[in-house]
């Protein structure tokens, strides 16, 4: 999806039962950084249940262009063959990382401590988005790099050719940024050490010691304090992506407002850096059972049965839990208009510099379909109106917003009247089968 392509209207109506079993697919975060630690290891790393989503599709294509050798080998099951630490070399054109935040921030860390240029760019969402947050502490290792007002993008980074080690405090919650840095750190010698206040998802530090980094975690009063020793040689490995509990939570919330609803969902990722949504579905009154849990690709998983759910009830949801359910704030906010009483989301302030600005892209259009909703740069609260109670026949702006367009396609199913969407082509960035996916399990959804 590079954002320049015809806008796709979709809309979705009234759902029967949904019923069935969502398969949803791989890790959006997990699959970029597959990619990403196999182009740095010596030697092939093999890798199943990979996203087939375009922001990844585009982190793949980058890695061919620092010099990696990436071949598809089926569905989901893809290879890399690594250049090690240090061996990128230097891209003959402008890297186009699309929609894809999590796919410029990594590469540009991973790009920062060896001497070569490189310009990335990317679609009109991700031209607005800020890179400062990155470059700030890549500049400690003593990475240049050269953006638009504001460090947007397009924007050209100089690796380091003599690179420092780093000890850098995060001053905002963001696995992005950690993970630019500790993959920067990767071609430093010496330790560097990231310290984070509040936890993000781990898949970086996670993988890191899979491929043999050494890497430490201690948990103190700061915080985590991550070390990372530099030039090591990265083991290709066997990458198992476990399934996106980010994209399960679409058919997981469609359960739980559609009457009747039955279904089940696979393998759904229990870490608790990204399990927030399902704690507070569950503090809600969800009806999910958590059955056969177990490991996969390193990652503990559960299956779910969910069932709809018409004893919902709005709550606070605590902020610090806000980094363990960040991209599910969207598809929360739809099921807190389907519950009695109100859901506060306050410490949510990071919604604003995503895809889009989602605090103000999920107000405008559930007001669109109307609910009532109250805001402020920091806070979203939704006024909940019940079972059945959203009134629908809406239609929702998604400024290239993939969650933003799932979320209204899931509440257009269980509104009195259809709900429109502007613009559905970004959905292929992250959940390329939601639509024949949804429709499988009876959702209504069609092009506009
Ligand atoms: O590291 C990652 O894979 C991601 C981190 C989060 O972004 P931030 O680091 O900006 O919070 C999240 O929103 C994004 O979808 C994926
Ligand atoms: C924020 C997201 O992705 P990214 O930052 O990688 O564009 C997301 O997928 O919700």
């Amino acid at each position: 999806m590079s954002g320049h392509g015809e806008a796709q209207p979709m809309i979705s109506g009234r759902s029967a039962p949904l019923s069935g079993v969502a398969e949803v697919p791989g890790d959006k975060s997990i699959s970029h950084r597959a990619l990403i630690f196999g182009a740095m290891a010596v030697g092939e790393t093999r890798i199943t249940g990979l996203l087939e989503g375009q922001d990844v599709l585009d982190t793949a294509k980058a890695m061919q262009a620092f010099g990696a050798t990436v071949t598809r080998h089926g569905l989901g099951a893809w290879s890399v063959q690594g250049v090690g630490v240090g061996g990128f070399r230097e891209p003959a054109d402008v890297i186009d990382c699309g929609n894809s935040g999590t796919g410029v921030r990594l590469i540009m860390g991973t790009m920062a401590t060896t001497p070569i240029t490189a310009t990335f760019t990317g679609d009109a969402s991700l031209r607005k988005r800020p890179m400062g947050r990155v470059t700030d502490p890549l500049a400690l290792f003593g990475t240049r790099a050269y953006g638009r007002q504001g460090g947007r993008l397009p924007m050209t980074v100089v690796g380091a050719a003599d690179p420092m080690p780093v000890r850098y405090a995060l001053p905002v919650a963001s696995a992005q940024v950690k993970s630019a840095v500790l993959l920067a750190g990767l071609n430093a010698p010496g330790q560097t050490v990231v310290i984070e206040k509040e936890p993000t998802r781990d898949h970086s530090e996670r993988m890191l010691i899979g491929f043999g980094a050494e890497l430490t975690v201690e948990k103190g009063a700061e915080g985590h304090v991550i070390t990372l020793t530099g030039r090591p040689e990265l083991r290709p490995q066997t990458v198992a992506v476990p399934r996106d509990p980010s994209s399960a939570a679409f058919p997981v919330c469609a359960a739980l407002i559609v009457e009747g609803s039955d279904i089940r969902v696979p393998g759904v990722s229990q870490n608790l850096t990204r399990n927030g949504l399902y704690l507070t579905l569950v503090e809600m009154g969800a009806r999910i059972d958590f059955e056969n849990p177990r490991e996969e690709g390193g990652e503990s998983v559960a299956d779910l049965r969910v069932r709809f759910s018409p004893g919902l009830k709005g709550i606070e949801v605590p902020p610090d839990r806000a980094p363990s359910m960040i991209d599910e704030y969207p598809i929360l906010s739809v099921v807190a208009a389907f519950a009695e009483g109100r859901t506060v989301m306050r410490g949510v302030k990071e919604l604003r510099v995503k895809e889009s600005d989602r605090i103000d892209a999920m107000a405008r259009g559930l007001e669109a379909c109307g609910a009532r909703i109250e805001e402020d740069e920091d806070t979203l609260i939704v006024h909940g109106m019940g079972p059945g109670g959203l009134p629908g026949g809406g239609t929702a702006q998604t400024h290239l917003d993939h969650r933003i367009a799932m979320s209204f396609l899931v509440a257009g199913m269980a509104a009195k009247a259809e709900i429109a969407v502007d613009d559905g082509s970004p959905i292929v960035t992250s959940f390329p089968i939601f639509e024949g996916l949804m429709n499988g399990l009876g959702a209504a959804i069609r092009r506009g």
